[in-house]
């Protein structure tokens, strides 16, 4: 008898409940079988074609018409959703139930030494506390006006990047035929330099642009780090029992790599934290920016809350190590964003010499330019950046290429608050994975007509109208949206401008080896194939 009840039991839960009559149950599903088990969206998830996949189940579904709200149910407690309703419920706390969305274990693997960084941390709280330590200097206003970062840009740009590219082969010397420069490999190292000085200053930051040797070394290990997040973001509590039995479940020389990368900050925290530099001083490009507001910020926090401050379980009480994982955290986040979008930008001008032709017309009217002419040799000439950022065809190049080859496509999962909320028509239990994807958003025929087109005009007032423009800019979802939302966004449009400006105002790119860019992975992370990129520089005179 008892038998004849765990089945009726058992066909409750596993099939009536979860096809039925959860709250779930009237949202379309992606697969036939999500209501009862994970292992559809998991096999697709694993097998690296989340976004493609959920992307035309949208398509289909919105194409489908009726019954279609933007909300498709990916598994027994997961939900997709796509469309500026769903986002604004789920990123900007809109909707019945309000804020609360935080985020779930899925971000634990971003912990780093064990200990939460404001990109992983789960309570939405704690998260705005330690936001509002550093929100200031990642402002828009204080990068455009800050002296620091103009001379950190100086000293990288000139002494750094242009010699580089001439170093590593891909600019015309005289007497020597260029064989192209790995740029993929040169962003990548840019874009570390320049978030590295923000954060602790140009002489403890880093020097990728110089020490290709180190580079290829850091790149590699990253990679290992991210290629196998993905077990422990998916599969948490076999991988934790795993560990815990002492059976590994990824080759040892991804751990390895973890561990040589978190040493590596370790290092750069520890020479910071023992330099005798004073904060803040203006032009100098040795200030370390973010270090002094976030371990100030830190200080006072502890002198007025002590014991009572909502910091205090995770951060003041063990402050050395969390500024290190917040640091850490920033010098990986802002550089392979920034690496990626470069990349794409130069991979897709490269094949347009007349929109090279164009941009650098539109780049040499900045007064000073960035063009290194025979009678100006040797001076570092910075632009404005406010007129830098008032360019348009430089803002519609970069806009089009986070839209089209956004660096971060994938899902990005929230849980629903305790209480619930409503997405449209919707009602969503407490605890649901819902997650909105920059990979749907970016690709909707009514906002981005021929949306697998790489066209810059979608942005420029000469092209679309300003109602368009609105429209695409409110879709716009490279940087995420909400309290969430990237904190370096404005720090990375700067950096990535400046680097832009100072290659193309001296150079016309051409392909020399782009195989693999077209191919862009599919997940969290979106990355070229064979994550290189040569190109031939020729010098414009
Ligand atoms: C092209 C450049 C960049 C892109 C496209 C980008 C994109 C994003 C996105 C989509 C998120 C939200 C991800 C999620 O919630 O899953 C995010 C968060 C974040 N990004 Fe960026 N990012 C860029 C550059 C940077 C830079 C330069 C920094 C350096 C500080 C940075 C630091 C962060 C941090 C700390 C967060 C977490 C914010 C929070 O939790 O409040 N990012 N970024």
């Amino acid at each position: 008898m008892p038998g004849k009840w765990v089945s009726v039991y058992a066909l409750y839960t596993l099939i009536l409940y979860p096809a039925y009559l959860s709250p779930l149950a009237s949202i379309p599903n992606a697969h036939w079988s999500v209501p009862f088990s994970r292992f559809w969206i998991l096999k697709v998830r694993f097998e690296r074609r989340e976004n493609a996949t959920l992307a035309a189940v949208h398509e289909r579904l919105r194409k489908g018409g009726k019954g279609y709200h933007g909300v498709v149910r990916t598994g027994p407690a997961e939900l997709s959703v796509d469309g500026l309703e769903g986002v604004r419920v789920v990123y900007s706390g809109g909707g019945r139930g309000g804020g609360g969305w935080g985020k779930g274990v899925w971000y634990g693997v971003f912990d780093n030494y064990g200990v939460p960084c404001m990109f992983s941390s789960k309570n939405t709280a704690e998260h705005s506390a330690r936001k509002r330590l550093i929100s200031h200097v990642y402002s828009k206003s204080f990068i455009q006006s800050s002296e620091v970062a103009r001379a950190q840009a100086k000293e990288i740009l000139y002494h750094r990047l242009l010699p580089a590219l001439i170093n590593e082969g891909g600019a015309d010397v005289q007497g020597r035929e260029p064989h192209g420069v790995d740029m993929y490999s040169i962003f990548m190292a840019a874009a570390m330099d320049f978030i590295a000085a923000y954060v602790f200053g140009i002489d403890y930051g880093t020097n990728l642009l110089k020490d290709k040797g180190y580079r290829d070394h850091l790149l590699e290990m990253y990679k290992a780090r991210n290629d196998y997040g993905i077990y422990d973001q998916e599969l948490t509590w076999l991988t934790g029992f795993c560990r815990k039995i002492g059976i590994p479940f990824c080759p040892g020389w991804v751990d390895d790599a973890n561990r040589e990368l978190g040493e590596w900050c370790k290092r750069l925290c520890a020479a910071k934290a023992e330099s005798s530099e004073s904060s803040g001083v203006t032009g100098n490009d040795n200030s370390c920016v973010v270090w002094n507001a976030l371990v100030s910020g830190l200080e006072k926090e502890a002198e007025a809350n002590g014991k009572d401050s909502i910091l205090y379980p995770t951060t003041l009480s063990n402050m050395r190590l969390s500024v290190t994982s917040e640091l850490f955290d920033h010098v990986l986040a802002g550089q392979e964003t920034s690496g990626l979008t470069l990349s794409y930008l130069s991979w897709r001008l490269s094949q347009s010499p007349q929109l090279q032709a164009e941009l650098r017309t539109e780049l040499l009217g900045l007064t000073p330019n960035m063009q290194s002419t025979n009678s100006n040799a040797g001076v570092a000439r910075m632009p404005d950046p406010k007129q830098l950022d008032s360019l348009p065809l430089l803002h519609a190049v970069l806009m089009e290429t986070l839209r089209l080859h956004s660096p971060i496509p994938g899902p990005q999962p929230r849980e629903s608050p305790r209480q619930g909320s409503q997405i449209g028509p919707y009602t969503v239990p407490g605890g649901v994975r819902v997650a909105a994807m920059a990979y749907t958003l970016h690709r909707d025929e009514d906002v981005f007509p021929d949306p697998e087109k790489w066209d810059p005009t979608r942005w420029l007032s000469s092209h679309a109208g300003d109602e368009e423009i609105k429209m695409r800019n409110r879709q716009f979802w490279a940087f995420s949206s909400g309290g969430r939302m990237c904190i370096g966004s404005n720090f990375a449009m700067q950096e990535m401008k400046l680097i832009v400006a100072a290659i193309y105002s001296n150079y016309t790119t051409h392909i020399v080896d782009d195989e693999g860019m077209a191919q862009q992975s599919d997940g969290y992370t979106g990355r070229p194939k064979k994550e290189r990129l040569y190109v031939r520089l020729e010098k414009v005179v």
